[in-house]
């Protein structure tokens, strides 16, 4: 295993009675010093991967590792791990001092110690001063950083946030998402986020996991995942997307909307069904036969910084497109989109889907 290498899942797989698993063979490795963020929508087991690694939790089968040893039965006071909660659970009888200071004078620190670190704790999310305030004195964004310096106190290597944000308004929310972030590098710990809110995984990490149903989707960087959706759920889960079927014709040539089209090569076969993706700020609006596809405009939004304007092709496909160009309803136009803009995707998300998906495919060409 890498040095970097700080946690590893191998086949994990999390089951409760004769319930379908919760979490399905999964298997990940997290790097020291990193952000990342669990991303997807609920009950998908985001919660159940943190409790595992905190040790709330045991695996059904398959190993988790810590610093290269099998930490599947150490209770949660043994791991280098600390977390914060959704509802903060801070003690509301006791000050923002003695809150933090809790785990420290349960270890029976020596009380100077204890100032000293409890003081840095503070310091490390702007709360120097507020020792003194009791819990229900302070507004939902400065709990929150009391949280946060009651579970970093200690030093854990690896700091686990369970939607800490999802209390807050949305203004504080983004600046709080800044502040996260910033003191993830200021500490220099491995910090694992979870979210279902996609726009703030894109913003906030290293790396991102999108899971769905008990199973990682993909994992890579914001970008990786923006642009390089591996298959609908991804792509849909994350940012807004038209996605259409087609067929891959040869290397860098891709048929849809009963056209051909150069593309960007993906690894694809020849003749094999696939869906593909153009995100709507992608597609540019030009005049109807300048344009690579002819559509018709149903709808637009104006949304401030663009419009939101959706058109039909010929063969019924939508298309979104984000763009400063006003357009008229009904107007008949054209879509431009550069070859780098078409991403081509697997069809399903299981091998089993993609078995279906493909028969499917199959019956329909054949009839034809
Ligand atoms: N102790 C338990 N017994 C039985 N089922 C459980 C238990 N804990 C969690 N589950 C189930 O496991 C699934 C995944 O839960 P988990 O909390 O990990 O999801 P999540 O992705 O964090 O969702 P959310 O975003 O809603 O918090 C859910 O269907 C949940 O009902």
């Amino acid at each position: 295993m890498d040095k970097n290498t700080i946690i590893r899942f191998e086949h994990v797989t999390k089951q409760y009675d004769d319930d379908p698993p919760v979490l399905d063979d999964v298997s990940f490795e997290i790097e020291r010093g990193k952000f990342y963020t669990l991303l997807g929508p609920s009950g998908c087991g985001k919660t159940t991967i943190l409790r595992l690694i905190a040790g709330f939790t045991e695996p059904t089968e398959g190993n988790i590792y810590f610093n290269g040893k099998v930490i599947n039965n150490v209770p949660p006071n043994q791991r280098q791990v600390n977390t914060v909660f959704q509802d903060y659970a801070l003690f509301p009888h006791l000050n923002v001092f003695e809150n933090v200071a809790f785990g420290l004078r349960i270890k029976k620190m020596k009380e100077s110690e204890i100032e000293v670190k409890v003081k840095e704790a503070l310091r490390f999310v702007n709360l120097e001063g507020y020792e003194n305030r009791e819990i229900n004195e302070m507004s939902g964004g400065q709990r929150q950083r009391v949280a946060i310096a009651r579970a970093i106190v200690n030093e854990p290597e690896v700091l686990l946030l369970d939607e800490p944000l999802s209390a807050l308004d949305l203004k504080l929310r983004t600046e709080m998402q800044y502040e996260l972030r910033e003191l993830q590098r200021r500490l220099g710990i491995t910090f694992i986020f979870v979210t279902h809110d996609q726009e703030e995984a894109l913003a906030m990490s290293d790396e991102i996991f999108v899971l769905n149903k008990g199973k990682i989707q993909q994992s890579g960087t914001p970008t990786d995942i923006y642009d390089e959706p591996i298959n609908r759920f991804v792509a849909e889960f994350i940012g807004e997307s038209n996605i259409v079927p087609g067929k891959m014709i040869k290397d860098f040539l891709v048929e849809f909307a009963g056209k051909q089209f150069e593309c960007v090569d993906q690894g694809f076969h020849p003749n094999e069904p696939v869906e593909i993706v153009i995100r709507p700020e992608d597609l540019e609006i030009t005049k109807r036969d300048h344009g690579k596809l002819q559509v018709r405009v149903d709808s637009l939004l104006f949304r401030g910084v663009h419009y939101e304007i959706c058109c039909y092709d010929q063969d019924g496909n939508e298309w979104l497109v984000h763009s400063t160009k006003k357009v008229g309803v009904g107007d008949e136009i054209g879509l431009h989109f550069d070859p780098e803009a078409i991403h081509v995707m697997r069809l399903g998300e299981t091998e089993e889907e993609f078995e279906k998906r493909l028969g499917a495919y199959h019956e329909v060409n054949h009839e034809k």
